[in-house]
């Protein structure tokens, strides 16, 4: 047997968690670098105008110096842009603030110019707010690449809840993912040899259980609901950062998604959202309780339709069919059962998905 591969492990060295956090940001820079003097935040202009004043000053109270930057899009174009803005300040971190566009947007531009960044997620919508990982448009990938982890993270429950609620279900969805994402790796290992950390595949798939055992008390959405799912969400970022690639948090219902927004365009849904949706329609190909992974996220309220989101049927159909083909070296589920239209429109019609 093949030993496994090399990879340098960089895990966040310090999370802050709770209500009201985002007025610790400055001292939580502080702490990570007693002689920090700069920083570069960028955000997008809702989370700016609902949160900016607080994170601010707390910045000011900790004597840094800080320039902002208001990200609409998450672009290659966008982190080239911010990539020469700032290229001549002496930073000390990139702080990405907001819902996971700023974050992506923010963890690229650290990593291409060499800075530490800082997380600091206002939404609980998916698990790039602790991982290594970015999804930007205009790299030669529709899939996540790798970037830098961040050196912090700071999340705060009361902004997230104050999100729009759909921001979290979609969390959620992402959260249930892991269930195939873990069933894809064991497929991996067992079919093509490949390397499969259980450790990290333990960790993606406890976050995905608390989801589905927890659901009835999550649907209140409380501060401890989104404690839990921010919880779980950067455990899943973590068990990224362990594996060294987003293979537990990511399998056929991520190629799924991926696959919607390549055949339908980047506006239906949200990436949790539609990767919930591949999460019931792969789950039944692996043969699980896909009804129970449908029921949990009715219950968090994500959609389990995809007109839900705007989708139709011959969207689904051909995401559906040329999902694998988006990544073919991530052996999953897909690349053993292959689809065409027929069978495709049998499983979503199979799983209530149309
Ligand atoms: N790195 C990774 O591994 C992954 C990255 N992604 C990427 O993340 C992005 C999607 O992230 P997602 O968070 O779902 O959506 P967005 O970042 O697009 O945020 C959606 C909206 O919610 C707003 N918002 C965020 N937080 C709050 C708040 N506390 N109060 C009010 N409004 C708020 C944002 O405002 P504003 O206008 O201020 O931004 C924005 O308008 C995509 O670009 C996707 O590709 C997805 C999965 C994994
Ligand atoms: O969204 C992700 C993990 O939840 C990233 O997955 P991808 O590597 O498939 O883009
Ligand atoms: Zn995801």
């Amino acid at each position: 047997m093949n030993s496994p591969p090399t990879h340098l492990m960089e895990l966040p060295r310090k999370i802050l968690i709770g209500g009201g956090v985002v007025s610790e940001v400055g001292s939580l820079v502080r702490s990570l670098d007693a002689s920090a003097t700069e920083v570069a935040i960028i955000t997008g202009a809702v989370v700016k105008a609902r949160a900016g004043r607080e994170c601010d000053s707390s910045l000011e109270k900790a004597l840094l110096k800080s320039s902002w930057y208001v990200v609409s899009d998450a672009s290659m174009d966008t982190v080239t842009r911010l990539q020469n803005k700032i290229a001549d300040k002496e930073l000390d971190f990139v702080i990405g603030f907001g819902g996971g566009r700023s974050v992506d947007v923010a963890k690229m531009t650290a990593f291409k110019i060499g800075k530490p960044f800082l997380s600091v997620p206002t939404s609980a919508s998916h698990d790039g707010i602790s991982s290594p990982f970015v999804s930007v448009r205009g790299t030669d990938k529709p899939h996540s690449v790798k970037a830098n982890t961040p050196i912090g993270v700071v999340a705060d429950t009361r902004l997230m809840s104050r999100a729009p609620p759909r921001l979290l279900a979609g969390g959620c969805g992402d959260l249930v993912a892991k269930i195939t994402a873990v069933k894809d790796w064991e497929l991996g290992r067992d079919e093509k040899g490949e390397y499969f950390g259980s450790y990290a595949a333990n960790l993606a798939y406890m976050s995905a259980k608390i989801i589905l055992d927890e659901s009835e008390k999550l649907k209140h959405k409380s501060q401890f609901s989104i404690r839990t799912i921010v919880e779980a969400l950067i455990s899943a970022g973590v068990a990224a950062c362990i594996a060294g690639s987003s293979r537990p948090c990511s399998g056929a219902e991520h190629l799924f998604s991926h696959a919607v927004e390549y055949v339908a365009g980047p506006s239906y849904g949200l990436h949790g959202e539609r990767v919930g949706l591949g999460t019931i329609m792969m789950a039944k190909l692996h043969g699980l309780d896909w009804e129970k992974i449908a029921a949990t996220l009715e219950k968090v309220g994500a959609p389990t339709k995809a007109k839900q989101i705007g989708l139709t049927d011959e969207h689904v159909v051909k995401a559906l069919t040329s999902a694998q083909s988006l990544r073919p070296d991530r052996y999953t589920i897909l690349s053993k059962i292959k689809l065409d239209e027929k069978s495709a429109h049998r499983l979503a019609k199979s799983t209530r998905v149309i």
